[in-house]
Protein backbone atom coordinates (compact mmCIF):
# COMPACT_ATOMS: atom_id res chain seq x y z
CA UNK A 1 0.00 0.00 0.00
CA UNK A 2 0.95 3.17 -0.96
CA UNK A 3 -0.65 5.39 1.60
CA UNK A 4 -0.35 5.26 5.39
CA UNK A 5 -2.75 7.55 6.33
CA UNK A 6 -6.12 7.68 4.41
CA UNK A 7 -8.95 10.15 5.20
CA UNK A 8 -12.39 9.93 4.39
CA UNK A 9 -14.02 13.08 3.80
CA UNK A 10 -17.83 14.09 2.43
CA UNK A 11 -20.44 15.68 3.58
CA UNK A 12 -22.85 14.62 6.19
CA UNK A 13 -24.37 11.51 5.68
CA UNK A 14 -21.94 10.89 2.65
CA UNK A 15 -21.31 7.34 4.11
CA UNK A 16 -17.77 7.94 5.19
CA UNK A 17 -18.18 5.39 8.17
CA UNK A 18 -19.29 2.70 6.37
CA UNK A 19 -16.44 2.90 3.67
CA UNK A 20 -14.01 3.65 6.27
CA UNK A 21 -14.71 0.22 8.27
CA UNK A 22 -14.74 -1.48 4.71
CA UNK A 23 -11.56 -0.29 4.19
CA UNK A 24 -9.78 -0.95 7.37
CA UNK A 25 -10.90 -4.38 6.93
CA UNK A 26 -9.51 -4.94 3.34
CA UNK A 27 -6.02 -3.29 4.19
CA UNK A 28 -6.08 -4.97 7.54
CA UNK A 29 -5.85 -1.01 8.84
CA UNK A 30 -6.21 0.88 12.00
CA UNK A 31 -9.46 2.50 11.97
CA UNK A 32 -10.03 5.83 13.71
CA UNK A 33 -13.39 7.56 13.88
CA UNK A 34 -14.91 10.24 14.41
CA UNK A 35 -16.60 10.11 18.31
CA UNK A 36 -19.72 12.65 17.61
CA UNK A 37 -22.47 11.27 19.72
CA UNK A 38 -19.65 12.28 22.60
CA UNK A 39 -20.32 15.89 22.09
CA UNK A 40 -23.26 16.80 24.05
CA UNK A 41 -24.07 20.30 22.16
CA UNK A 42 -24.66 18.83 19.14
CA UNK A 43 -28.64 17.73 19.78
CA UNK A 44 -28.55 21.29 21.39
CA UNK A 45 -26.90 23.11 18.23
CA UNK A 46 -29.45 21.62 15.92
CA UNK A 47 -32.16 23.22 17.94
CA UNK A 48 -30.58 26.73 18.36
CA UNK A 49 -27.56 26.76 16.05
CA UNK A 50 -26.65 30.51 16.98
CA UNK A 51 -26.10 29.85 20.86
CA UNK A 52 -24.04 26.40 20.67
CA UNK A 53 -21.93 27.24 17.74
CA UNK A 54 -18.77 27.74 19.61
CA UNK A 55 -19.05 25.68 21.97
CA UNK A 56 -19.97 23.10 19.74
CA UNK A 57 -16.91 23.69 17.26
CA UNK A 58 -14.61 24.10 20.37
CA UNK A 59 -15.73 20.51 21.56
CA UNK A 60 -15.19 18.87 17.85
CA UNK A 61 -12.02 20.18 17.83
CA UNK A 62 -10.35 19.68 21.36
CA UNK A 63 -11.67 15.70 20.95
CA UNK A 64 -10.15 15.31 17.11
CA UNK A 65 -7.06 16.76 18.12
CA UNK A 66 -6.76 14.51 21.58
CA UNK A 67 -7.41 11.76 19.19
CA UNK A 68 -4.88 12.34 16.69
CA UNK A 69 -2.62 13.22 19.14
CA UNK A 70 -2.93 9.72 20.83
CA UNK A 71 -2.73 8.03 17.52
CA UNK A 72 0.74 9.41 16.78
CA UNK A 73 1.72 8.28 20.25
CA UNK A 74 0.60 5.17 19.67
CA UNK A 75 2.00 3.48 16.79
CA UNK A 76 0.67 -0.31 16.33
CA UNK A 77 3.66 -2.97 15.37
CA UNK A 78 1.28 -5.12 13.11
CA UNK A 79 -0.70 -2.45 11.10
CA UNK A 80 1.08 -0.07 8.87
CA UNK A 81 -1.73 1.88 8.05
CA UNK A 82 -4.88 3.83 9.73
CA UNK A 83 -8.13 4.91 8.03
CA UNK A 84 -9.94 7.49 9.40
CA UNK A 85 -13.57 8.73 8.57
CA UNK A 86 -12.32 12.78 9.25
CA UNK A 87 -9.92 15.40 8.07
CA UNK A 88 -8.60 17.56 11.48
CA UNK A 89 -9.29 19.96 9.01
CA UNK A 90 -13.37 19.59 8.82
CA UNK A 91 -13.49 21.22 12.27
CA UNK A 92 -12.24 24.71 10.25
CA UNK A 93 -14.70 24.02 7.25
CA UNK A 94 -17.57 23.40 9.70
CA UNK A 95 -16.42 26.09 12.15
CA UNK A 96 -16.56 28.79 8.72
CA UNK A 97 -19.82 27.63 8.39
CA UNK A 98 -21.48 28.38 11.62
CA UNK A 99 -19.85 31.15 13.31
CA UNK A 100 -19.74 34.56 12.98
CA UNK A 101 -16.65 36.03 11.71
CA UNK A 102 -15.23 37.32 14.71
CA UNK A 103 -15.43 33.89 16.66
CA UNK A 104 -14.39 32.39 13.63
CA UNK A 105 -10.84 34.23 13.61
CA UNK A 106 -10.44 33.30 17.52
CA UNK A 107 -11.13 29.88 16.54
CA UNK A 108 -8.76 30.00 13.70
CA UNK A 109 -6.19 31.20 15.77
CA UNK A 110 -6.60 27.97 18.29
CA UNK A 111 -6.94 25.27 15.26
CA UNK A 112 -3.33 27.07 13.53
CA UNK A 113 -2.08 26.13 16.71
CA UNK A 114 -3.23 22.38 16.92
CA UNK A 115 -2.83 21.78 13.26
CA UNK A 116 0.99 22.34 13.51
CA UNK A 117 1.20 19.37 15.67
CA UNK A 118 -0.62 16.47 14.40
CA UNK A 119 -0.18 14.67 10.83
CA UNK A 120 -1.93 15.04 7.10
CA UNK A 121 -3.39 11.93 5.95
CA UNK A 122 -1.28 11.11 2.73
CA UNK A 123 -4.57 11.15 0.58
CA UNK A 124 -8.04 12.23 1.05
CA UNK A 125 -11.04 10.17 -0.21
CA UNK A 126 -13.90 12.42 -0.55
CA UNK A 127 -17.52 10.92 -1.41
CA UNK A 128 -19.89 13.24 -3.44
CA UNK A 129 -22.95 13.12 -3.11
CA UNK A 130 -25.94 15.35 -3.99
CA UNK A 131 -28.29 16.95 -1.44
CA UNK A 132 -31.41 15.10 -2.03
CA UNK A 133 -29.48 11.77 -1.51
CA UNK A 134 -27.70 12.91 1.51
CA UNK A 135 -31.35 13.99 3.28
CA UNK A 136 -32.52 10.47 2.10
CA UNK A 137 -29.26 8.71 3.82
CA UNK A 138 -30.25 11.28 6.88
CA UNK A 139 -33.78 10.12 6.80
CA UNK A 140 -32.79 6.73 7.02
CA UNK A 141 -30.37 6.54 9.75
CA UNK A 142 -33.09 8.02 11.42
CA UNK A 143 -30.70 10.36 14.27
CA UNK A 144 -33.66 12.63 15.95
CA UNK A 145 -31.33 15.49 16.21
CA UNK A 146 -30.53 15.83 12.75
CA UNK A 147 -34.12 15.75 10.85
CA UNK A 148 -34.75 18.74 10.14
CA UNK A 149 -31.14 19.90 8.57
CA UNK A 150 -31.94 22.58 5.69
CA UNK A 151 -31.01 21.69 2.66
CA UNK A 152 -28.97 25.28 2.39
CA UNK A 153 -26.61 24.07 5.29
CA UNK A 154 -25.90 20.60 3.30
CA UNK A 155 -25.10 22.78 0.27
CA UNK A 156 -22.90 25.14 2.50
CA UNK A 157 -20.80 22.39 3.49
CA UNK A 158 -20.56 20.85 0.34
CA UNK A 159 -19.22 24.20 -1.13
CA UNK A 160 -17.01 24.78 1.81
CA UNK A 161 -15.37 21.19 1.44
CA UNK A 162 -15.12 21.56 -2.53
CA UNK A 163 -13.37 24.89 -2.29
CA UNK A 164 -10.82 23.94 0.64
CA UNK A 165 -10.24 20.61 -1.12
CA UNK A 166 -9.66 22.92 -5.09
CA UNK A 167 -7.36 25.91 -3.11
CA UNK A 168 -5.01 23.44 -1.34
CA UNK A 169 -4.82 21.13 -4.14
CA UNK A 170 -4.83 18.14 -2.22
CA UNK A 171 -4.26 14.62 -2.89
CA UNK A 172 -7.64 13.93 -2.77
CA UNK A 173 -9.73 10.36 -4.91
CA UNK A 174 -13.37 12.43 -5.25
CA UNK A 175 -15.91 9.91 -5.96
CA UNK A 176 -19.68 10.40 -7.38
CA UNK A 177 -20.79 8.40 -4.65
CA UNK A 178 -24.79 9.40 -5.87
CA UNK A 179 -25.33 6.03 -6.17
CA UNK A 180 -22.68 4.07 -3.74
CA UNK A 181 -22.88 1.12 -2.22
CA UNK A 182 -19.84 -0.07 -1.01
CA UNK A 183 -21.38 -2.62 2.03
CA UNK A 184 -23.32 -4.76 -1.26
CA UNK A 185 -21.38 -4.25 -4.43
CA UNK A 186 -17.83 -5.39 -4.24
CA UNK A 187 -16.86 -3.48 -7.18
CA UNK A 188 -17.85 0.07 -5.69
CA UNK A 189 -15.38 -0.90 -3.14
CA UNK A 190 -12.53 -2.56 -6.27
CA UNK A 191 -12.85 1.28 -7.92
CA UNK A 192 -11.50 2.74 -4.32
CA UNK A 193 -8.89 -0.20 -3.70
CA UNK A 194 -7.74 -0.07 -7.12
CA UNK A 195 -7.15 4.02 -7.04
CA UNK A 196 -5.31 3.50 -4.18
CA UNK A 197 -3.08 1.37 -5.90
CA UNK A 198 -2.16 3.50 -8.76
CA UNK A 199 0.11 6.52 -8.88
CA UNK A 200 -1.56 10.22 -8.16
CA UNK A 201 -0.30 13.49 -8.08
CA UNK A 202 -1.49 16.09 -6.13
CA UNK A 203 -4.90 17.32 -6.42
CA UNK A 204 -8.05 15.74 -7.09
CA UNK A 205 -8.75 12.85 -9.28
CA UNK A 206 -12.05 11.94 -10.57
CA UNK A 207 -13.64 8.14 -10.11
CA UNK A 208 -17.18 7.13 -10.89
CA UNK A 209 -18.81 3.81 -9.60
CA UNK A 210 -19.95 1.00 -12.29
N1 LIG B 1 -17.45 20.57 13.29
C1 LIG B 1 -18.74 20.27 13.27
N2 LIG B 1 -19.66 21.25 13.42
C2 LIG B 1 -20.96 20.97 13.42
N3 LIG B 1 -21.47 19.75 13.29
C3 LIG B 1 -20.60 18.74 13.12
C4 LIG B 1 -19.20 18.95 13.08
N4 LIG B 1 -18.60 17.77 12.90
C5 LIG B 1 -19.58 16.85 12.82
N5 LIG B 1 -20.78 17.43 12.96
C6 LIG B 1 -22.08 16.75 12.99
O1 LIG B 1 -21.94 15.50 13.62
C7 LIG B 1 -22.78 14.53 12.95
C8 LIG B 1 -21.92 13.43 12.41
O2 LIG B 1 -21.10 14.03 11.43
P1 LIG B 1 -20.40 13.36 10.19
O3 LIG B 1 -20.75 14.05 8.95
O4 LIG B 1 -18.98 13.32 10.50
O5 LIG B 1 -20.80 11.91 10.24
P2 LIG B 1 -21.88 11.20 9.45
O6 LIG B 1 -22.87 12.17 8.91
O7 LIG B 1 -22.36 10.12 10.35
O8 LIG B 1 -21.00 10.69 8.29
P3 LIG B 1 -21.28 9.60 7.25
O9 LIG B 1 -22.74 9.39 7.09
O10 LIG B 1 -20.65 10.16 6.01
O11 LIG B 1 -20.57 8.41 7.77
C9 LIG B 1 -23.53 15.30 11.87
O12 LIG B 1 -24.77 15.71 12.39
C10 LIG B 1 -22.61 16.48 11.62
O13 LIG B 1 -23.28 17.58 11.11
Amino acid sequence: MKYHFIAIEGNIGAGKTTLAHLLSKKLNARLVLEEFDENPFLPKFYENPKQYAFPLELFFMAERYKQLKDMLRTKDMFQSVTVSDYLFTKCLLFAKVNLPEEEFRLYQKLFDIMHQQIIFPDIVIYLHAPVAKLQKNIRKRNRSYEQSIPDEYLFNIQETYTGYIKQHNIKTIFIDASSADFLDNEKHLKVVLDALESDLDDGQHYFTLP
